[in-house]
């Protein structure tokens, strides 16, 4: 089974355009919860124009899924992370001025960084995934910086799927399977949606957990929350 867990920055996005409470983010973040999900994602960015940091110690205190927090190991993200204990923290090597995360860790170079951040959150008792393209030599170099899961960054398959070229998945399962026989736990994100996820996580084995949230809500808009969130769940099945 793979668990859906929902990112709620889009939420947060829109509650901040108007500067109040609307929608209040800790009720929607129960209420994905009492849909089903199986975890709340939240990925905070340093200019905080979405998820701000004091959203994750407020979510810590509600939500009763598991709580993912993604983001740049940059030092206030650290500390962010160290206080609030989340179930998972996921590495992205997101750039300050990114719209949104458009590149996965090349472990090989940044390998003695990486094995120090996640050892430092694993004796804090946080599991640690580090968000990843799916590539062979990555993927092994990233089973020596000690994570306990990648996150395979599934952009490049959803755009070639959206054009109908179903073999791009095919360098994910290859990954996959490297990222088994390593010991390593899989999680997939980014532009996943309704549309391209039945596929995905058929194509991928022991595939644990999604995090998907862009598309998610624009779904909802036109189907609900509650609906999206369901027909989510029975395409993981
Ligand atoms: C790592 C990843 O793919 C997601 O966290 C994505 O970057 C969401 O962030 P935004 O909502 O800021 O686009
Ligand atoms: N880790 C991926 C994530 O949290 C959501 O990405 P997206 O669905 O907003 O593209």
């Amino acid at each position: 089974m793979t668990k859906l867990s929902v990112n709620i920055n889009k939420i947060a996005t829109l509650r901040n355009s108007r500067g109040g409470n609307v929608p209040n983010l800790l009720k929607v973040a129960k209420d994905i919860e009492e849909f089903g999900a199986e975890g709340i994602t939240i990925h905070p960015r340093p200019d905080e124009r979405h998820i701000r940091y004091q959203d994750a110690r407020d979510l810590k205190n509600s939500v009763t899924t598991e709580f993912n927090i993604e983001g740049n190991p940059i030092q206030s993200f650290i500390d962010l992370v160290l206080e609030t204990k989340p179930t998972q923290v996921t590495l992205v090597p997101d750039a300050v001025d990114a719209i949104t995360s458009n590149a996965g860790w090349d472990t090989i170079t940044h390998q003695s960084f990486l094995q120090e951040v996640i050892k430092e959150f694993q004796q804090n008792g946080i599991r640690t995934s580090v968000f990843i393209d799916a590539d062979l030599k990555l993927i092994e170099a990233a089973a020596k910086t000690g994570a306990d899961r990648i996150e395979l960054y599934t952009e490049e398959f959803a755009s070639q799927f959206d054009l109908g070229n179903f073999d791009a998945v095919k360098p994910y399962t290859e990954a996959a399977i490297l990222a088994n026989n390593l010991g390593l736990g899989i999680n997939a994100g980014h532009d996943l949606s309704l549309d391209n996820i039945k596929f995905f996580k058929e194509s991928i084995p022991n595939l644990a957990e999604v995090s998907i949230g862009h598309a998610l809500i624009a779904e909802s808009l036109y189907l609900g929350l509650e609906n999206v969130v369901n027909m989510y769940l029975h395409r993981l099945k």
